[in-house]
């Protein structure tokens, strides 16, 4: 059997600045194609490890492959091929938008303008403005630009779309899309929930430098309780109450009507059934969100 090599795999990686240890020995593997969401709190490592998958850092310890190559030795090769976009733009003030996005294209040595056209328009984007007069979300607007439309294999957005409004996100979305399905990989750190949710098909959480979790998104969510809600008359409550404690599960409301339970992955479908033998009404089951799953593994690294 043959697997296709990783976009990004990176081992055991260590970082450290004088005596701190910003990344302990991380492991990170970004199946080609795929949209995978880096997360975890402020100061986790993350844009630390994105520097080494750059070449802008050495690590002490461990392995990075990008593209199949060594960040370490091979970067001017591997930045020609990535699109990377910081969460902190710093663009040069005395040039127009137009002018930067000359600038960017130059310093990569290749470009497609009519996929910077476009993308300028989805965008809203005056590229005829000074830097200088531009928001914190234009600036950000350039860079996303650049990097879409250039012709790169993998884009590593750190915390790209802050400062963007909500018309603009989902622009952004869109484009995450449209890369994908051009056969691109992408690497998004983001403390946007909602925004990892949507577009991400696997995420690595990390916190103070090391892995939490990682895995597909589906896959992680089992892991995670359900929830469940039904609506009860009183002797329906008394019928789930007792089904409930056969098994092993505790009705917190006592006799309500308004039955809302956290529900372990394998006693889903029995609570279904006993529900459904009671009659009751309204039933839902929501499987865990990204945001129930984070914190949860957060509390849990935090012990
Ligand atoms: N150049 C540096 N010198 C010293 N410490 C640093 C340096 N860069 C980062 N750190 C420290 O390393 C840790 C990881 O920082 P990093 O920026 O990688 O976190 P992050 O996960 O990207 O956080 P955020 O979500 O806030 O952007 C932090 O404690 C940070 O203070």
């Amino acid at each position: 059997m043959t697997t296709t090599p990783a976009v990004i795999d990176v081992r055991g990686l260590v970082k450290r600045f004088g005596r701190f240890t910003a990344v302990d020995g991380l492991n990170l593997t970004v199946a080609p194609g795929a949209v995978h969401g880096f997360l975890g709190p402020n100061g986790a490592g993350k844009t630390t490890t994105i520097r080494v998958l750059l070449g802008l850092y050495r690590a002490a310890a461990g392995s990075a492959r990008v593209l199949g190559m060594d960040p370490a030795r091979q970067s001017a090769a591997i930045n020609r091929r990535i699109s990377y976009v910081p969460g902190d733009v710093h663009l040069w003030p005395n040039l127009t938008g137009h002018q930067c996005l000359d600038a960017l294209a130059g310093l990569r040595g290749a470009r497609d303008e009519s996929a910077e056209r476009r993308l300028t328009e989805d965008f809203a984007l005056d590229v005829r403005k000074s830097v200088r007069a531009y928001s914190k979300g234009n600036r950000q607007k350039v860079i996303l630009v650049a990097a879409f439309a250039a012709p790169t294999d993998l884009l590593i957005l750190d915390e790209p779309t802050t400062g963007l409004d909500p018309l603009m996100e989902e622009v952004f979305r869109r484009c995450v899309r449209d890369a994908v399905a051009a056969g691109r990989t992408v690497l998004l750190s983001s403390h946007i929930l909602g925004e990892v949710e949507q577009l991400c098909d696997a995420v690595t959480i990390v916190k103070d430098g090391r892995l939490v979790e990682s895995g597909r998104l589906t896959d992680l969510r089992h892991l995670a309780a359900s929830r469940i809600t039904a609506q009860l008359t009183g002797p329906q409550s008394t019928t789930v109450t007792n089904g409930l404690r056969d098994l092993g599960l505790v009705n917190g409301d006592g006799a309500g009507t308004d039955l809302v339970l956290s529900v372990p992955r394998t006693q889903v479908l029995p609570v279904l059934a006993l529900l459904a033998r009671a009659d009751a009404g309204d039933i839902t089951c929501t499987p865990a969100s990204l945001e129930e799953l984070f914190l949860r593994h957060y509390r849990v690294a935090a012990r």
